[in-house]
C-alpha cells in the first residue's frame, strides 16, 4: 500500500481572528482530492485552535504547533498534550527548527516530547533538518539521522508519526531545496529508518518536505519518490495552499 500524501500548513505565530476566518473560508471552498488521497492538517497558534476547529471543514484536521514534554502541572505558559486531546486536536508539530534554535530544544527533549504526545494519543509531525553551516560542512545526513535517532530511541510505534524534513536554510528564505536535494535527504532518512527501526516502518512512514514550498514548486517536489507531502509555512496562509494540496494528484499521474 502506498503512503498517503500529507499536506500540513504551519501558520506559525501569525494571524488575527479576521485573518483566520478568511483563510479557513478559502480552505472550506477549495476543491481538493478526498481524504483517501491526501491528509490535510492546518496548524494555527494555540489561541485560534477552537475557532479553527469550529469553522474548518470536517475532512481537514488541526494540529497544535507544540506541546509540553510531560503531564501538565506547574509549567507556566505551557500547553499539555492532555489539553490538546481534551480539545479534540488530533495532531501536534514537534521539534520545529524555530523552537530548536530559538528556544533551545535539544534532540533529546524533542524525542521526549514526541514519545509523550504519542502516549497521549496525539499524532505527531516530527521535524528534522540541518542548518546551512551543517550542509556546507557535509554533515546533513548525520544531523538528520541524530535527530531521528533521538526519537527512535524513545518510541516503538511509528504509525502516528510523520517526519518533516525541513532544511533550516530553506525555511522562510524563498530558497527551496531542489527536488534532487529533497529526494536525496528523504531517501537517506528512509534508509536510516530501514536500517535502524524496520523495513516496514521505513516503507510506511511519511516523510514530508518543508522549506519555501509554494504553489509553483510543489508539483515538481511531489514528483520525487520519497517526498510524501509537505509542511508549508508562509504559503499556507495564502490561497496557493490549495494548489499545494492539489499537488497530491502528481502521485497518481
Ligand atoms: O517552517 C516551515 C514549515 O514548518 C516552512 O516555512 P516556509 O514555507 O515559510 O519556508
Amino acid at each position: 500500500m502506498g503512503r498517503k500524501f500529507f499536506v500540513g500548513g504551519n501558520w506559525k505565530c501569525n494571524g488575527t481572528t479576521e485573518e483566520v476566518k478568511k483563510i479557513v473560508a478559502i480552505l472550506n471552498d477549495a476543491k481538493v482530492p478526498s481524504q483517501d488521497v491526501v491528509d490535510v492538517v492546518v496548524s494555527p497558534p494555540f489561541v485560534f485552535l477552537p475557532l479553527v476547529q469550529s469553522l474548518l471543514r470536517s475532512d481537514f484536521h488541526v494540529a497544535a504547533q507544540n506541546c509540553w514534554v510531560k503531564k501538565g502541572g506547574a509549567y507556566t505558559g505551557e500547553v499539555s498534550a492532555e489539553m490538546l486531546v481534551n480539545l479534540g486536536v488530533t495532531w501536534v508539530i514537534i521539534g520545529h527548527s524555530e523552537r530548536r534554535a530559538l528556544l533551545g530544544e535539544s534532540n533529546e527533549f524533542v524525542g521526549d516530547k514526541v514519545a509523550y504526545a504519542l502516549s497521549q494519543g496525539l499524532k505527531v509531525i516530527a521535524c528534522v533538518g540541518e542548518t546551512l553551516e551543517q550542509r556546507q560542512a557535509g554533515s546533513t545526513v548525520d544531523v538528520v539521522a541524530a535527530q531521528t535517532k533521538a526519537i527512535a530511541e524513545r518510541i516503538s510505534d511509528w504509525t502516528n508519526v510523520v517526519v518533516a524534513y525541513e532544511p533550516v536554510w530553506a525555511i522562510g528564505t524563498g530558497k527551496v531545496a531542489t527536488p534532487a536535494q529533497a529526494q536525496e535527504v528523504h531517501f537517506e532518512l528512509r534508509k536510516w529508518l530501514k536500517e535502524n527501526v524496520s523495513a516496514e516502518v521505513a516503507e510506511s512512514t511519511r516523510i514530508i518536505y518543508g522549506g519555501s514550498v509554494n504553489g509553483a514548486n510543489s508539483k515538481e517536489l511531489a514528483g520525487q519518490p520519497d517526498v510524501d507531502g509537505f509542511l508549508v509555512g508562509g504559503a499556507s496562509l495564502k490561497p496557493e495552499f490549495v494548489d499545494i494540496i492539489n499537488s497530491a494528484t502528481v502521485k497518481s499521474e
